[in-house]
């Protein structure tokens, strides 16, 4: 079941939701409205899963950054999110889904108990310019159902991630 506005204001006040840092004019009636962080990397060569993959680390200017088509860009929320209780799934908005813009390419789960600036997979379809701190999406909360296992307890590959994680799918395949 997914959290309502009101009850995202009520999680964030009781400390069953965490997000750094919060505005209650961003709670929108089932979501909250992040914004875009201030870095991004970029890779416009191929890639093996097999391998680590490179990536070039770019600080997004205050007057802008513009996205190529054909470029992998990973980029990072501006807020930092964390729930015990409830798992989470990022997404874009509208807003930005008709700039052509995709802030992940498979990937919209945050599991329940992982303190996380999300990672974003980003793609244009168009070139398209950003800017640092833009609304950039929305995540959701959502009531699970079964006992309650934690990201952080069960040592998954992402559980120390501080920001920006490249794949590390290459660790499974030595
Ligand atoms: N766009 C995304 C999607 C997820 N995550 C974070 C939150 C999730 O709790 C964590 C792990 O996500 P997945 O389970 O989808 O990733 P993997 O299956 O690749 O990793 P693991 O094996 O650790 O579960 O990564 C992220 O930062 N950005």
């Amino acid at each position: 079941m997914i959290l309502t506005g009101p009850e995202i204001r009520n999680a964030v006040s009781s400390g069953d939701i965490t997000i750094v840092p919060y505005d209650a004019g961003r709670v929108s009636p089932n979501a909250y409205d992040w914004r875009l962080g201030d870095t991004i990397q970029v890779c416009d060569s191929d890639l093996d899963a097999a391998r680590p993959s490179t990536f070039v680390e770019k600080v997004i200017p205050p007057d802008g950054m513009e996205l190529q088509p054909g470029n992998l860009y990973l980029g990072v929320t501006h807020e930092r999110t964390h729930s015990e209780l409830y798992a989470q799934l990022i997404n874009g908005d509208h807003s930005l889904g008709a700039l052509g813009v995709w802030v992940h390419v498979s990937a919209p789960l945050g599991h329940t108990g992982h303190g996380i600036r999300w990672t974003l997979e980003i793609r244009v379809a168009r070139r398209t310019r950003i800017y640092p701190r833009m609304t950039f999406g929305k995540i959701i909360f959502l009531r699970t159902s079964g006992a309650i296992v934690s990201y952080q307890d069960i040592g998954q590959k992402y559980v120390a991630s501080t920001g920006i994680d490249v794949s590390r799918l290459y660790e499974e395949m030595r």
